[in-house]
């Protein structure tokens, strides 16, 4: 007989640009979800904050090895759980010579070392006229790597970052590395949320066959800005199999790898793929 289900909670917060106060409501959800018998949380882009630009944000930034980062292996040990930070401002080895961050997928593992860093590959940079503009490129260096998965209790992890997820080609990568589980901790604008955020969740999840956990931010994170929030945990079959509305709180759901050994079974994708025709998909188009 198989043993119980791996549990993973997802917590959705409303960062502000106040430090402590986002601690403190991040390690109540992470508490929480360790009583609950949650293996691995997962919180979203911008746990540790959401500046008001991009000066407060560079100058709130840590490194990896700062006090923020080490109360939360402290928080991981306490709780004895995995943790998937997702979006933290990091001041990267390049800090003094750039002076811009790393927007930074952080793994804790449960005696609160880091099992994998990653990057955000692709920053935000957009532009809708009269509603919303963003220039993550103006204060964040672009990550240069996909970083492998990792094994979890729960599965085989993949760590992408909020806009990441409008590139399949990332998710496809990650699950050809072995993922069974994508995440997508965010910070969705309201208006490109509700018109986007559950269809990429469920299409990615969809396409690569694998569980997608996606984190989010929630409500008004300072006078200029507000998040979309509806944290989603989708299965291979892309059913939403745990989700939040607005508003902070956790939410949980099961990892069942045996279903997503049978879902990919049943309809071979990884298989029928042909790279032969594909070679050039993520190039600009021609001229
Ligand atoms: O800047 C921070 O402090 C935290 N980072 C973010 O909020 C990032 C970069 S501005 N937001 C997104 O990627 C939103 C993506 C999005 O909304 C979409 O793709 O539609």
């Amino acid at each position: 007989m198989a043993g119980p289900k791996p549990l993973v909670a997802v917590g959705q917060v409303t960062s502000t640009p106040d430090k402590e106060p986002n601690f403190a409501a991040c390690s109540a959800l992470v508490r929480e979800a360790a009583r609950r018998g949650a293996c691995l949380v997962f919180l979203p882009e911008g746990f540790d904050y959401i500046g008001r630009d991009p000066a407060q944000t560079l100058s709130l930034a840590e490194g990896l090895d700062g006090d923020l980062m080490g109360r939360y292996a402290q928080l991981a040990r306490d709780c004895g759980v995995w943790l998937s930070l997702g979006g933290f401002h990091e001041r990267g080895q390049d800090w003094a010579a750039t002076q811009r961050i790393y927007n930074c997928h952080v793994l804790l593992d449960p005696a609160g070392r880091v099992a994998a860093a990653y990057r955000k590959t692709h920053l935000c940079d957009v532009e809708l006229e009269g509603r919303v503009s963003m220039k993550e490129s103006g204060f964040t260096n672009r990550g240069t790597e996909i970083v492998p998965p990792v094994s979890t209790p729960a599965g085989k992890l993949g760590l992408s970052i909020c806009y990441d997820l409008r590139f399949p080609e990332i998710s496809l990568a990650l699950r050809r590395a072995g993922a069974e589980i994508l995440t997508y901790p965010s910070a969705f604008t309201v208006t490109t949320g509700s018109a986007h955020w559950e269809v990429l969740l469920r299409a990615r999840a969809i396409e690569s066959q694998c569980y997608v956990v996606a984190a989010a931010q929630t409500g008004r994170n300072h006078e200029g800005r507000a998040s979309y929030g509806h944290s989603l945990v989708v299965d291979p079959w892309g059913t939403v199999v745990a989700q939040r509305g607005e508003g902070p709180g956790l939410c949980y759901a099961e990892i069942d790898l045996e279903f997503l050994q049978r879902v990919r079974r049943e309809i071979p994708v990884q298989e029928h793929r042909r790279p032969d025709l594909y070679g050039t998909v993520g190039l600009p188009a021609a001229p």
